[in-house]
């Protein structure tokens, strides 16, 4: 597969084993981890934070991209649509690493005019080095990246623009958020992370782990999930559920085949697949979801998994039937 990085500012398309270069892409690496609060007071861990302004701040995400898709649920879900503006990768990950478009329903790079992604890092940093990925959420003012890490990403666009969000939804409610933080590190490990270390794996022994882990965790998904309608037993989706969700629509059109998935389908499973409806269904949701770019990316770009490129027709499966789970009555609710 060709997977690019930044090493010194250096663009190279090549993939470099870390034992044939003695660690060389084993030192640390420059990363974007900062914050932004309502006032530009310091992060929840004591990060370095930017005040929170309207017209500010610009997404750079990829539609196919599982990480990138969490922070535009979020961005939607608080109303942050007319203060955070929007960049769309075209779905082709190739030799020079994700670039822009203005095909497909991708948007080209409006704030820095640039043709690819690496592009904008190295406006960031000029002697970046590391992986060039989505999500990116870029400082217009300071003409820099704030933060790329799509777990931190989330919570920031929670939290930090509340003068300008919808705030009745709160996907992180304090008291659930020991429950959401433990769910969460299940799912990352088994689950989103899992299906990456199940198609990526390149010994039997590592895949097979790897598929045990993912389909254990789906069943103990599924089980939860025959009783309480979202995961951390709230009575709105939280953020626990989003992160599930946008592993879970991706799963039966490139994970099953793609990925070698493939004991179970998600719609072999009555409650993941219901709740997986419901989520899709939930105002906002089905627009950020775009099955060409998911499936033109993970087939198209992956050449040593799939050398010929063909992008399968299926699954054919109908996501607007009625999901059913209203029979949960959700635990507040009910209270
Ligand atoms: N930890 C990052 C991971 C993001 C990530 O791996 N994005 C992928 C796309 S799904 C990417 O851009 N990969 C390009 C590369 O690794 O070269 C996050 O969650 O924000």
């Amino acid at each position: 597969m060709t997977m690019g990085l930044l090493v010194d500012g250096q663009w190279q398309d090549k993939w470099y084993d870390t034992d044939s270069t003695g660690g060389k892409f084993e030192r640390p690496t420059t990363d974007f981890r900062g914050w932004i609060t309502p006032d530009g007071s310091p992060g929840p861990d004591g990060q370095e934070a930017q005040e929170a302004e309207a017209d500010r701040y610009h997404l750079y995400v990829s539609l196919a991209c599982p990480w990138a898709h969490r922070v535009l649920i979020t961005r939607k879900l608080k109303g942050l649509e007319d203060v955070i503006s929007l960049s769309v990768v075209g779905y082709h990950m190739g030799e020079r690493g994700w670039e822009f478009s203005e095909r497909d329903g991708a948007i080209p790079d409006t704030v820095n005019g640039k043709d690819k992604l690496y592009e904008v890092y190295l406006e960031a940093d000029p002697n970046y080095t590391g992986r060039v990925t989505v999500p990116v959420l870029w400082d217009k003012k300071r003409a820099t990246i704030v933060n790329n890490e799509s777990a931190e990403l989330i919570r920031i666009l929670n939290t930090g623009f509340s003068e300008f969000a919808d705030n009745t939804v709160d996907l992180t409610p304090p008291s659930l958020l020991p429950a959401i933080d433990e769910i969460n590190a299940t799912v990352y490990d088994n689950v989103n992370n899992g299906v990456y270390k199940t198609g990526f794996a390149t010994s039997q022994e590592a895949y097979e782990e790897a598929f045990d882990e993912l389909f254990e965790t789906l069943e103990m998904l599924e089980s939860r999930l025959s009783s309480q309608r979202y995961l951390a037993g709230s009575y709105l989706p939280t953020e626990a559920d989003w992160r599930l969700f946008t592993t879970l629509i991706r799963f039966d059109a490139v994970y099953h085949g793609h990925f070698k998935c493939n004991a179970k389908q998600i719609a072999d499973y009555p409650n993941l697949f219901g709740y997986m409806l419901e989520l899709f269904q939930w105002p906002g949701i089905a627009e950020t979801v775009n099955f060409d770019h998911i499936k033109g990316h993970y087939y198209t770009s992956h050449s040593t998994i799939n050398p010929t490129r063909i992008v399968p027709k299926g699954p054919r499966q109908d996501l607007t039937v009625p999901h059913n789970r209203d029979r949960l009555v959700p635990a507040e609710e009910a209270a």
